[in-house]
């Protein structure tokens, strides 16, 4: 392992915030003690996730989508676990390949580990102000099949939606009802879900409109998950017997999150988009001491 000074940035999309390490060809080795140690808030940098940065031709996992997406985004937990998808982490993702000149404002293809997924980063306003940037989120899976999540004394019925990455969502009166969320609450069966799960707790605010708070496997509680927000806006439309591919109308739900708002939408096709911001608002180069640590 090289201990060269290693670039990295800072960034978060409804404050679900992220390490940004640019390697296109994938010449870091990033065990998952490296990346929780970059993670961490005190004794490295910080962040729910990294966003590892790669030629989609230069990662085993990626080279068969790239000739449809040119970038790979290498999705890792702050814990260090690899995850499937990351809503948020997509738009941090196409912001800093904005950033570096690597895309322009307009449509471009990410490769995920949950497939290819299309964004578009929308003008910047007159002032200056970033735009806005959408990702084709796929369709959402529901397994069906009886899911509990508990949380302190009580357990609540869940709905296990899957967007690439699983979500066990629970209806609740008031969002306190979680709990502080130390910890991850309980799902059962955990047969339902053998690779972990996030755990979202929604409650409504309005029509179309929800609020809700998300623990995340492998993160903890976080301030925004975009996979997440996707996967309540759908248990909450069929909740509300609303279903495009039975109305042929698309519907779109404000989802709050303690970071802010993201604006979801399902199409009568299934598919489904997910809006909201992206900010870069660090770089900076790691110590090579730290890193020969960090990696050893
Ligand atoms: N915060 C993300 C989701 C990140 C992955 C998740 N913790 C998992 O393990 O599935 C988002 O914005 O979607």
């Amino acid at each position: 392992m090289s201990t060269a000074p290693l670039a990295f940035l800072k960034g978060h999309g409804t404050e679900n915030d992220f390490v940004i390490l640019p390697d296109p060809g994938n010449a870091l080795e990033l065990s998952p003690s490296a990346v929780a140690r970059l993670c961490d808030r005190r004794a490295g940098i910080g962040g729910d996730g990294l966003l590892h940065v790669v030629r989609s031709a230069a990662h085993p996992e990626a080279a068969a989508m790239a000739g449809e997406a040119e970038w790979f985004m290498d999705y890792r937990n702050g814990d260090g676990s690899v995850a499937e998808m990351c809503g948020n982490g997509v738009r941090v993702f196409a912001r800093y390949l904005q950033r570096a000149g690597l895309a322009a404002e307009g449509d471009l293809a990410v490769a995920t580990r949950a497939g290819v997924r299309r964004v578009h980063i929308a003008k910047a306003g007159p002032d200056g102000t970033p735009g806005e940037i959408t990702v084709g989120m796929g369709r959402a899976l529901l397994p069906g099949g009886e899911v509990t999540v508990s949380v302190g004394d009580g357990t609540r019925p869940a709905r296990n939606v899957n967007m690439g990455n699983p979500h066990a969502v629970v209806f609740v009166s008031d969002l306190a009802e979680a709990g502080d969320l130390h910890t991850a609450p309980e799902v059962r069966p955990a047969s339902a879900y053998p690779d972990g799960t996030n755990v979202e707790f929604v409650a409504d605010r309005g029509r179309r409109h929800v609020a809700m708070r998300v623990h995340e496997r492998g993160s903890g509680e976080t301030r925004s998950c975009g996979t997440g927000a996707c996967a309540v806006m759908v248990a909450a439309a069929r909740r509300d017997g609303a279903d495009p591919a039975v109305s042929g109308r698309p519907e779109t739900y404000a989802v709050d999150l303690p970071g802010g708002r993201l604006t979801v939408t399902e199409r009568p096709d299934g598919e489904i988009e997910m809006t909201g911001p992206a900010e870069i608002v660090a770089e900076g180069t790691l110590d090579p001491d730290w890193l020969a640590i960090a990696f050893a």
